[in-house]
């Protein structure tokens, strides 16, 4: 039997994506949120579970290492992978934000230097914008960057608005929504077609209840 390889973002969305797949009928009796094993298999074996860092999930994709991914649509902006974003699975929901301190004002610039786990999205925003910037690439505590001095803004994730708040930063600027998202090599899309689509139609079955 032909068997499809899933990369599931470690962390904060994994345990939902879980619930999904389960929801969906398909069970992995060996996961169990504590475990430090990285792949799991379904109870026929048709699915293969590997656990991936979120951000890397679009390049396992990509690449074919894995048939279907599920990542943070905040990383597969940032990846720019080659790959068909299928279904929006609801799940990890926040949005990506330019924030600040309050006094800063993004228009009349002379050069903004941006801090963010996300540059290239960030890049992208402020030449839309026609704004001329320059993006320093951090892996997290982005919120600091504008606090000591090494960035005028940020470009970050933001859910509860928490960390801006706690922090003394404002979004100035809302870019887009973010969600964990499906995504699927476009060779396998053709070379597995059934086994995929049946997997995704089980999804969309309990999305839709
Ligand atoms: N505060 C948040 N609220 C909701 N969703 C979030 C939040 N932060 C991140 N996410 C979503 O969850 C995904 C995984 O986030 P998580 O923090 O587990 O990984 P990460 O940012 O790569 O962290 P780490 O570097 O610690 O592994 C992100 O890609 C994003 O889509
Ligand atoms: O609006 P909030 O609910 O406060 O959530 C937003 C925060 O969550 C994420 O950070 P994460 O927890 O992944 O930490 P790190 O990126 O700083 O390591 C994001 O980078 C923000 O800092």
């Amino acid at each position: 039997m032909d068997t499809i390889t899933i990369a599931l973002a470690k962390g904060r969305t994994a345990d939902s994506t879980i619930s999904l797949l389960e929801e969906a009928g398909i069970h992995f009796p060996d996961f169990s949120p504590k475990s430090r094993k990285l792949v799991f298999h379904n109870n026929d074996r048709s699915v293969k579970l590997i656990f991936v860092k979120a951000v890397d999930v679009p390049t396992y994709v990509e690449k074919g290492a894995a048939d279907i991914g599920v990542a943070g649509k905040d990383n597969i902006l940032e990846s720019e992978a080659d790959v068909y974003e299928i279904l929006d699975l609801k799940i990890g929901k926040c949005h990506f934000a330019v924030a600040g301190k309050p006094e800063t004002r993004l228009e009349g610039s002379q050069r903004l230097t941006i801090a963010s786990k996300y540059p290239t999205v960030a890049m992208k925003h402020f030449q839309k914008k026609g704004i001329p910037a320059e993006t320093i690439k951090l892996n997290g505590s982005v919120e600091l960057a504008p606090l000591i001095g090494l960035a005028d803004v940020i470009v970050d994730i933001v859910e509860t608005g928490t960390t801006l708040r706690e922090n003394g930063l404002e979004v100035i600027e809302e870019i887009e929504s973010i969600s964990t998202r499906l995504i699927v090599n476009k060779a396998s899309f053709t070379t597995r077609s059934a086994a995929i689509h049946e997997l995704i139609n089980k999804l969309k079955s309990v999305m839709e209840r």
